[in-house]
């Protein structure tokens, strides 16, 4: 993909990984509310809103943070071109002036500042992700972009973190979406995202090839049907591992071991006549990737043909020095095959001899999410690694996030917006947020201060109140104190930027960041709300803007 690119503080920026998150991937109510800013002359009066969101997805607690390195990207490209001038113009009433247009051909973001919660880090309601501050009708036009950006990035990373809870952390997982997911974009999107939540390698090639995310695959169904019988394989020689002497015909040594296997008193006479075809496809698969040999076990039947056919080409390939991969299972009881097929193959290497042929890899697919690989995991089961696509990418237990982008200062007068759902009132000020651990190294609480308050200090008591519920409160003494927006895009003010991590270090922090959560603030069932909290000083402002802003009602 062409990415664009920007100079900021000599060094220069990609524009964003898809080439259409351009300043018009944005709603058309943005350009006429610039217009109307710029008429009203009020468009570089300095504005601050908040990217937020007011509940946890999926029923949890949690959320993961992720979509900043895009919005940065967006940001640091901001720049309109001519021919996007001229469609705004033609899309805009005619009244429009001429004047309206130069100042579009004029702005970027360098006057913007953009605070920001590192990517991958574990958030929850209300507190800001994003802090954006700059000319108002500039950063109107951020809005749904950013939102855009930050949506489902944050979902999807979230659904991901939430498959590896419940997978546990020994198992691999493989995203496997890109055939289900929403468009291009979704799939891209979500294959760079579950990555970030813990998943361990993607089969979707593009983004390997966008982000370096390790690649995995098996094979197809359409792959070992579509082979006839063994009399297809030609050519059938392979030489050893180490190449000091050749098998020359591996086709006749998989059958030798095929009636071995097939009359092992231990295995109980489970298995007569396995599908040939199956074979043909199996033996072929392993003249193909004699190191990575892997197969389907379950076009035909698991049991009866696909785990036996398996083992007796792993034992061919163990005679000629090679170590096969193992099996995938794509449908029925995966817990019952999954613990029948290894026990097939511990049977294996104590009947035969073969060291580690017991510890082939099980890889699951079909259909799974959380709930199906809970199920398995009190079941128990005998997986290894489990391939997951459709319920993954596109979220299938909830839709969209809902973050929202709210006004919460101009020209230094804080504003806040009401609503008749408390949880919808948002936050005034331009906010400091902190995140404040306990003596057992948990967070404990969330707090959002005004921009000049002190910062809640080590050792030292400190009171938070719930942001609109009054007699919720409690006093905290941090062990520790985290400060949780950092300066990531400075426009004209010279602070220091951080810099954007690579991808592996935002999946390490997202992963440390899991491993750190309290147990009842990430588990499935009725997990514990994290506690999110304004300094009293906040507290009474926001209060106080509330009965300015809220007209008295009267009654007939
Ligand atoms: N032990 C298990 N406990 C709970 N759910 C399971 C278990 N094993 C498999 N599943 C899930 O049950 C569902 C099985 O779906 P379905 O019955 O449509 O497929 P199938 O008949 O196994 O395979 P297919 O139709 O693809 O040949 C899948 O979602 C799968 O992930
Ligand atoms: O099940 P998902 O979580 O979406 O994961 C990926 C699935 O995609 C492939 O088959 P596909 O679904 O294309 O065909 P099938 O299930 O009908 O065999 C694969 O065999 C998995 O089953
Ligand atoms: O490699 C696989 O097994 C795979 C990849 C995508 C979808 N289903 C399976
Ligand atoms: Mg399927």
């Amino acid at each position: 993909m062409e990415a664009k690119a920007s100079q900021n503080a000599g060094r220069v920026m990609d524009g964003p990984t898809n080439p259409m998150v351009t300043p018009l991937l944005t709603d058309l109510y943005q350009f006429t509310m610039a217009y109307a800013y710029w008429k009203a002359g009020k468009h570089n009066e300095r504005a601050v809103f908040d990217l937020y969101f007011r509940k946890n997805p999926f029923g949890g607690e949690f959320t993961v943070f992720a979509g900043l390195e895009e919005c940065i990207k967006l940001i640091a490209n901001f720049k309109l071109t001519e021919e996007e001038v001229s469609f705004i113009h033609k899309s805009l009433p005619g009244s429009c002036e001429e004047g309206f247009l130069n100042y579009l051909r004029e702005i970027d973001c360098s006057d913007v500042e953009v605070y920001a919660i590192s990517e991958g880090t574990v958030v929850f309601p209300k507190v800001p992700l994003l802090r954006l501050e700059g000319p108002v009708a500039v950063v109107q036009l951020l809005e749904t972009p950013v939102l855009n950006l930050v949506n489902f990035a944050s979902l999807v990373t979230t659904n991901a973190a939430r498959h590896r809870l419940v997978a546990g952390r020994p198992k691999m997982l493989f995203e496997f979406g890109l055939r289900r997911a929403q468009g291009p974009d979704g799939a891209i999107g979500a294959s760079k995202y579950c990555y970030i939540g813990g998943f361990d390698a993607t089969s979707n090639v593009a983004a390997g090839r966008l982000f370096g995310i390790p690649l995995r695959g098996t094979h197809s169904h359409a792959f070992v049907s579509s082979f006839m019988s063994p009399d297809e394989i030609l050519e059938r020689s392979l030489c050893s591992s180490d190449g000091s002497n050749t098998c020359e015909d591996f086709v006749t040594l998989v059958h030798s071991w095929l009636s071995k296997i097939q009359w092992l008193k231990s295995l109980g006479g489970i298995f007569g006549e396995t599908n040939q075809s199956e074979l043909a496809a199996f033996i072929s698969y392993a003249l193909a990737f004699p190191n990575n040999f892997l197969a389907l076990v379950d076009t035909y039947d698991v049991i009866r043909s696909g785990v036996p056919n398996f083992c007796a080409v792993a034992l061919a390939l163990s005679d000629l020095g090679y170590r096969a991969v193992g099996i995938r299972l794509d449908s029925g009881d995966l817990a019952y095959l999954s613990s029948e097929a290894r026990k097939i193959f511990h049977t294996i290497e104590k009947e035969l001899g073969v060291p580690g042929f017991g510890k082939m890899i099980i890889t699951a697919s079909n259909d799974l999410n959380e709930e199906t690989l809970d199920a398995l995991r009190k079941q128990g089961h005998e997986v290894d690694c489990f391939g997951i696509g459709t319920y993954l990418v596109t979220c299938y237990a909830q839709a969209a996030l809902g973050c929202v982008f709210k006004l919460v200062e101009i020209n230094n007068q804080p504003r806040i917006k009401l609503s008749e759902d408390v949880s919808k009132v948002s936050i005034p000020c331009k906010k400091r947020c902190y995140r404040l651990y306990g003596k057992e190294g948990y967070s404990l609480v969330d707090i959002m201060t005004g921009e000049n308050e002190p910062c809640p200090k080590v050792g030292e008591r400190i009171l938070c109140r719930h942001p609109f519920s009054e007699s919720k409160r409690a006093y905290v003494v941090p062990k520790r104190v985290e400060e949780l927006l950092k300066c990531y895009w400075p426009g004209k003010s010279g602070k220091v930027r951080e810099e954007l991590p690579a991808l592996q270090d935002i999946r390490d922090h997202c992963i440390k960041q899991l491993e750190q959560m309290r147990p009842d603030h990430i588990r499935r069932l009725n997990p514990t709300p994290y506690k999110v909290s304004v300094s009293a000083k906040l507290y009474d402002f926001i209060h106080f803007l509330w009965l300015n802003e809220a007209p008295v009602g009267e009654l007939q």
